[in-house]
């Protein structure tokens, strides 16, 4: 019922005069079979009884019922086709909002998460078709009962057709619930198939898999999951067609026997010729009123799954939304115990894990591959809720605060960066689009001195996409840095090895650069995950990360003299680079 007025909300804001005309066509509809049959039984018992008024009448309402029905169908099919466009393009938007507006990335990475809004974008037609489909369906139905009641009119054993008629239907709504499940099973096989297409034909991906030789057999991998797709949706076809077609066939037989009753109450006078081409006219019409009948129900339930998934979301994004209006005030941030999984994953990745981040400080994580530092900076970006514990920014617990207003606050910069095929200013911009005025200056804190040298500066286009200019890695990675510095005196700086396309050198020089002239120093947080040891020397803070656990913490002088990992670490990296770069 939400649903129904959700989606009918949104049909009467695509457009309130499409939705009056087609309301008053389809109750037209209804309608409509009834009159044309009861015209023409007129029409002949008329002509029987040479009658020229009742013969002129009858045709008179004929002509108009033929007129209204046929024009009235043509207009209707129009006009619904224009509304269900309309409402599509809204309901797109707001499933695309919904998804993109959730301040978690949860939902993003959670393979059932994911098969629902895949389901809920491909059907995403369905469900603009809604109210359409459901009116429609009760103008059918009132347009069957009409038709049974004028049959039960001239015998009453004529209703006969009425439960052979609803057979059909009820295997029909039986054998969608077969292929609404084998869709549902299949999701995940046209996920993985559209997920290895992308990877084949994706420029970035693609270069990779031609080097590698692995395209072909990735191509293969592809349409086997395509196979897998489509055989479990054309099996469920083939079965429901099967019974579909066994319900028809009873009621044929149905008719021909209603057409021998007719025939044998004509012979012995009980029914007119009227009554006899009445019933030939009606119960020839069921068919086909049935058939439409059946069809929209069809849709309606078809759209049953995707509005399951579409209240799912909704429910979703209200559960995981904005949680209250209190802001983080300025302080120090604390990490109590806190343990973490990755959603559908059991095993922790972080354990019972305390630290604090003091306000004014440059906090450096490390540990090797896989320890735990970027999930540490979701966390404290608010990606993800610890399983048990808390991470508390002045006391407040982050998971009850308004997330949305938590990253106003943040910014960050990653190593998996976006390469943002757009004019630089607004791969840069993007970064805080109500700062555009200050694309240079954040180009400038990133290094990204090299904008000035490309055709047109910062308005040049970037990515090949568009005829524009690539750039190297290091310099992508460098606009990525450029995009994190937009936001205006950040609280919290994160830069998990954003520079690991950037020689050590220019690394060293950039970290200078950022904790002596960003904003964050003196007055927040400054969190640098890297991997060089000249970079994290420069940190107050040093945090160890290893096997989702804090190895040690303390200063780089204090971490020397436990002489533990850390100080390991230090000195395997120090030989490696014969002490030039650390
Ligand atoms: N989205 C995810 N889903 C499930 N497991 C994940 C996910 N992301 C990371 N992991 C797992 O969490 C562990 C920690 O990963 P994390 O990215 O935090 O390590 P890291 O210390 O940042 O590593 P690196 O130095 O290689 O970047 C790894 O074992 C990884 O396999």
């Amino acid at each position: 019922m939400k649903v129904l007025r959700r989606t009918l909300r949104l049909t009467w804001q695509a457009s309130p005069w499409i939705t009056l005309l087609v309301a008053a066509l389809v109750a037209f509809q209804s309608v409509a079979v009834a009159l044309l049959a009861q015209s023409q039984r007129w029409l002949v018992d008329a002509a029987g009884l040479g009658t020229v008024g009742g013969l002129l009448a009858a045709a008179a309402l004929g002509a108009v019922a033929y007129t209204a029905s046929t024009a009235g169908r043509t207009v209707l099919h129009s006009l619904a086709l224009e509304l269900v466009l309309r409402v599509d393009i809204l309901v797109n938007d707001e499933i695309l909002g919904l998804v993109a507006g959730l301040p978690g990335v949860e939902h993003l990475e959670h393979p059932e998460h994911l098969d629902r809004i895949f389901l809920l974008r491909r059907g995403s037609r369905t469900l603009a078709q809604l109210a359409f489909g459901l009116s429609a369906t009760v103008a059918g139905v009132i347009s069957i009962a009409l038709s049974v009641w004028l049959l039960v009119a001239v015998d009453p054993r004529l209703a006969l057709l009425a439960p052979l008629a609803l057979l059909p239907l009820w295997i029909n709504s039986r054998t969608l619930r077969g292929l609404r499940d084998a869709e549902k099973e299949a999701a995940r096989h046209g996920r993985l198939e559209e997920m290895l297409h992308r990877m084949c034909t994706d420029a970035g991906t693609a270069k990779e898999l031609r080097v590698s030789g692995a395209h072909a057999a990735i191509d293969e991998e592809a349409a086997k999951a395509w196979d897998r797709y489509a055989t479990l949706i054309s099996r469920a076809r083939v079965r429901a067609s099967s019974w579909n077609a066994l319900g028809w066939i009873c009621f044929s037989a149905g008719y021909l026997l209603v057409l021998a009753l007719t025939a044998d109450l004509a012979a012995r006078g009980l029914a007119t010729l009227g009554d006899a081409v009445l019933v030939l006219v009606l119960g020839a019409r069921l068919r086909g009123q049935i058939q439409e009948v059946v069809e929209q129900i069809g849709r309606v339930i078809h759209t049953g799954q995707v509005t399951e998934h579409y209240t799912w979301l909704h429910d979703y994004a209200a559960a995981h939304g904005p949680k209250g209006d209190k802001q983080p005030v300025s302080g120090g941030i604390t990490f109590e115990n806190v343990t973490f999984a990755y959603p559908g994953s059991k095993a922790p990745v972080l354990r019972d894990v305390s630290f604090h981040l003091r306000r004014g400080s440059v906090v450096a994580l490390v540990g090797v591959n896989g320890a735990g530092k970027t999930t540490l900076v979701k966390l404290l970006t608010g990606m993800y809720e610890p399983a048990s514990g808390t991470i508390k920014v002045d006391g407040q617990d982050l998971a009850a605060t308004d997330l949305a207003a938590w990253r106003q606050r943040t910014t960050a910069a990653f190593q998996d960066f976006v390469k943002f095929q757009l004019p630089v200013r607004h791969a840069v911009g993007i970064g805080s689009l109500p700062r555009m005025d200050h694309v240079e200056e954040a180009i400038h804190a990133a290094g990204a001195d090299f904008v000035e040298r490309l055709p047109n500066g910062v308005d040049t286009q970037l990515g090949s996409l568009f005829d524009g200019v690539d750039l190297s890695q290091g310099q992508w990675q460098r606009l990525a840095l450029a995009r994190a510095l937009m936001r205006d005196k950040p609280e919290v700086l994160i830069l998990d090895e954003p520079t690991a396309a950037l020689d050590p050198a220019a690394e060293h020089d950039l970290y200078e650069r950022f904790t002596t002239t960003t904003g964050t120093v003196g007055e927040g947080i400054t969190v640098l995950v890297s991997h060089r040891f000249s970079t994290v020397r420069m940190a107050d803070h040093i945090i160890v990360v290893a096997d989702g656990t804090i190895a040690e913490q303390g200063s780089h002088e204090e971490l020397m003299a436990r002489n533990g990992p850390y100080a390991q670490l230090f000195r395997i990296q120090a030989a490696a680079y014969s002490g030039d770069n650390c």
